[in-house]
């Protein structure tokens, strides 16, 4: 049997693997992630956040001054660099567990490298703002989904990221399948965001992710947003956006020194042990 803790950051949801040492959740396979993420047959998430040491997890974690890395795999096993939603409950559970101290900054290493929590309102609840780093504006593509095709900004938050602005949430239908993108400018795969404007600096998003599926909620995806929106009204450095989702709202400036800001909720939701 092994420990799990599950959470949630607007119900963007994570099966916690505490493994400190890297030598419980060692052999995480993609069978395993896949088998844990399953809504019927498993816990259920849309992915799993593997806690262990960055002194534990080698070549990934190196150079990064932080003591703990969130290990980042999608419900279909693959790995991701980061996870905006998921470092927040990470830090929630690092809180939590005495792990971190959440009076000051809380630093965790990522694939994409560290970012910095600040909690409000200390361990237990209250929202935390996580510094994101520098987003990479990397062009216009486009993202199709059957006969119908959407002009796109390629954004990079460290993962990548297609924002395509739409008249209507329900334009691009249920979204069973991914949205198809140009293979050359994502090798890797794509998150794909719809937004539409609901006033001045307020807009609604729904999100497709890479290696999950229609989610309810992506950080790094409202991130994303949040700068192709800012392009777009050419919004003074500053500006925070209200970024509404499907299972909650979070709060994106772009400071003047060109980091992005996401402020949302985290909480852990249970504990127990898994035979997965
Ligand atoms: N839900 C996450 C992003 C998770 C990774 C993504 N699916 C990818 O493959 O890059 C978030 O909150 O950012």
């Amino acid at each position: 049997m092994y420990p799990f803790l599950k959470g949630h950051g607007t119900e963007n949801d994570f099966v916690l693997l505490p493994d400190p040492d890297g030598t419980v959740h060692g052999a995480l396979t993609p069978e395993r992630v896949r088998a844990l993420c399953d809504r019927r047959a498993g816990i259920g998430a849309d992915g799993v956040l593997r806690v262990v040491r960055t002194a534990a997890i080698g070549a990934d974690g190196a150079g990064q001054d932080a003591e703990w890395f969130m290990d980042y795999r999608n419900a279909d096993g693959s790995v991701s660099e980061m996870c905006g939603n998921g470092v927040r409950v990470f830090g929630r559970h690092l809180a939590e567990q005495g792990l971190a101290d959440p009076s000051a900054p809380v630093p965790v290493a990522t694939r994409a490298g560290v970012k910095v929590l600040t909690f409000a309102g200390g361990a237990a609840d209250g929202e935390i703002t996580v510094d994101m780093g520098r987003p990479a504006v990397l062009g216009d593509t486009k993202v199709a989904v059957g006969e119908r095709t959407w002009p796109a900004l390629h954004v990079d938050m460290g993962n990548p990221h297609a924002v395509a602005f739409v008249d209507d949430l329900a334009e691009a239908g249920p979204l069973l399948d991914a949205p198809t993108h140009d293979p050359a400018v994502y090798p890797a795969g794509v998150n794909v965001e719809f937004v539409v404007r609901r006033g001045a600096g307020h807009v609604a998003m729904r999100v497709h992710e890479r290696g999950s599926g229609e989610t309810r909620s992506c950080g790094t995806g409202a991130c994303a947003v949040m700068v192709a929106t800012a392009l777009a009204d050419d919004a003074p450095r500053g500006t925070t956006y209200r970024v509404d989702l499907p299972g909650g709202t979070l709060r994106i400036s772009w400071t003047a020194d060109d980091r992005i800001l996401m402020t949302g909720p985290a909480v852990v939701v249970a504990a127990g042990t898994t035979a997965l």
